[in-house]
């Protein structure tokens, strides 16, 4: 006789048991159809112990790789631990059992996967067609109430997915999902604490979503939902939002629109402005969702920084943008205007060196940050960050480097460990004892190059707008005066020097004769 771990309990399977009689026979809540392994109703995982090669007969190859199997035909030489299947990295069959076009661009897409799919609204699946294109959309259906898996899809004439799904895709026609992914929820432990949903195009299905089911656990705090779009068509939930919003004290319904042709009752402008400019101009303890338009999702990352929301309670959907976003550091930079209040504040410059001295302290010791700065310095990081910020907040010529864009362009960086990074930057600038309102503008100006440095894949670097990807070296000629990375001497303006081409290091013409076969800036 074996034994089946499940959820805590222990089982023993009789020998002419199958583990699912075993599992139905001690009371395990599980779920079951044919009991012959065919409809794969009961499928499990095992953690540990072999299910047998006939309790795996006709599964998907995704499923026999991750050791699920169907417990219903399963009888076991050994004893075995086992869970719930995990689906979130599989695909499945859904057939499309209703569409619904909500404006002239948006179509809803209710779905029925093959199997029961335990989402929460916010969450993304991936859809993919029989030719393998694959596209993300977010989640606007509460599983538990609605039944079918929602999205809402915006046609884009040259997106090849949308065009697939507004013109040919039929109620009925069978297609695969993934999911669901990502994290972007309502959680209980936000009770009763304001929260802000900012979304624009179709970025506000899953904050609807998101809102319904706030509102079905009773959500205690304040609810500010802002739509954001060019024109009325973009605001195509407006009669459902408005409708809720009157029903719920706590719902605050505000609809923006950018456009020429903005009616009553809607608000003129870009719907970050009015969420941080008009609203929220102090959002300190709010949770901040924010889904649609990259550029909006950055943008107001930057204003909600400079409001105060913490790092952690900004929710963003993770979709990067389909274009290849090509930096403009340099036009970020002018924009900003000098911080003499700031530069005060850091004593005109000795203030600055004694907070990146700890920062920087705090970094090469960081087990997660300090692999980046494997053979950098710690004097040189602590000067080209000095020099950088010195030049952004007093506003004089004295920073010879890469940009953002460029000093990063090899380095992998998350989302959650660029606000790891800024986390441990933030307590450096505190300990100091900065005023709270020096502090928010400070991280919020960090906050803009969030985009420049924040990837999952390498890119090249930027030279003279022209992408270089390959590795080795290349010869540059210098426009602006900058400092050699070998020796630490000036490289003068017009003379040329010897670029590595991942790490952007450069090298004048002495040091070159001799850095050739030197590797140098990579992390170990
Ligand atoms: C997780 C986040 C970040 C990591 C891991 C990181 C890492 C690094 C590393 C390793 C270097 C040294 C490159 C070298 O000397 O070869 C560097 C340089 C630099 N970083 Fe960052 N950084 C981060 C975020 C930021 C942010 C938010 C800013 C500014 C707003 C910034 C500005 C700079 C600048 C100005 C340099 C000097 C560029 C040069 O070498 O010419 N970094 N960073």
């Amino acid at each position: 006789m074996k034994s089946v771990q499940y959820d805590g309990a222990i089982y023993s399977v009789q020998n002419h048991e199958s583990v699912l009689d075993a599992l139905l026979r001690g009371g395990a809540d599980v779920s079951f159809s044919c009991r012959k392994g065919s409809c794969q109703t009961c499928l499990l995982r095992a953690v540990e112990g072999e299910p047998g090669p006939d309790a795996q007969k006709g599964l998907r190859q995704e499923l026999v790789d991750s050791a699920h199997f169907m417990p219903c035909v399963c009888h076991p030489d050994e004893d075995m631990v086992i869970a719930q299947p995990d689906l979130s990295q599989m695909f499945m069959p859904a057939m499309l059992s209703e569409r619904t076009q909500l404006s002239p661009s948006v179509t809803r897409l209710r779905i029925e996967p093959a199997r029961d799919l335990n989402w929460t609204p916010g969450q993304y699946i991936n859809l993919r067609r029989d030719d393998g294109l694959m596209r993300s959309y977010s989640i606007a259906s509460i599983a538990e109430v609605d039944y079918f898996l929602e999205v809402h899809v915006r046609r884009v004439d040259d997106g090849q997915m949308s065009r697939w799904i507004h013109d040919e895709l039929a109620v009925g026609d069978f297609f695969e999902v993934q999911g669901p992914l990502g994290a972007c929820t309502y959680r209980e432990e936000f009770d009763g604490r304001p929260l802000i949903l900012v979304g624009t195009g179709t970025g506000i299905a899953p904050l609807y979503g998101i809102t319904r089911d706030a509102l079905r656990h009773d959500h205690e705090g304040e609810i500010w939902v802002y739509h954001g779009g060019r024109t009325m068509d973009d605001l195509y939930l407006h009669a459902e939002l408005g409708e809720l919003a009157d029903e719920h004290d706590n719902l605050h319904y505000v609809p923006c629109l950018s456009g020429d042709d903005v009616p009553e009752g809607i608000f003129a402008g870009r719907v970050t402005d009015r969420v941080f400019k008009e609203d929220h101009p102090d959002a300190a303890g709010h949770v901040l969702y924010l889904c649609g338009n990259p550029d909006m999702v950055y943008d107001a990352r930057y204003y909600a920084i400079g409001a105060g929301v913490a790092r952690a309670d900004v929710l963003a959907d993770p979709f990067e943008s389909a274009y290849p976003y090509m930096p403009d550091d340099d036009a970020k930079l002018e924009a900003i205007a000098p911080d003499p209040e700031l530069w005060e504040a850091l004593d005109k410059g000795p203030k600055l060196r004694a907070i990146l001295q700890d920062f920087y302290e705090a970094t090469y010791e960081d087990p997660r940050l300090s692999p980046f700065f494997h053979n950098v310095t710690m004097q040189r990081a602590i000067s080209k960050q000095y020099a950088f910020l010195a030049e952004v907040f007093s506003g004089e010529d004295n920073y010879f480097g890469l940009n953002p864009f460029n000093a990063h362009h090899w380095m992998i960086i998350s989302d959650e460990l660029f606000d790891y990074r800024e986390e441990l930057f933030e307590a450096s600038v505190r300990k100091h004892g900065l005023p709270e309102h020096l502090v928010r503008r400070w991280m919020a100006f960090q906050e803009l190059f969030r985009r420049e440095i924040v990837k999952s894949t390498q890119r090249g670097l930027i030279m003279n707008g022209v992408e270089h990807k390959k590795e080795g070296f290349s010869v540059e000629e210098i426009l602006i005066a900058t400092i050699c990375d070998g020796c630490m001497g000036e490289i003068n303006e017009g003379d040329t020097a010897r670029m590595h081409k991942r790490t952007g290091q450069l090298f004048c013409t002495e040091c070159a004769a001799t850095s050739a076969t030197n590797e140098v800036g990579a992390p170990a």
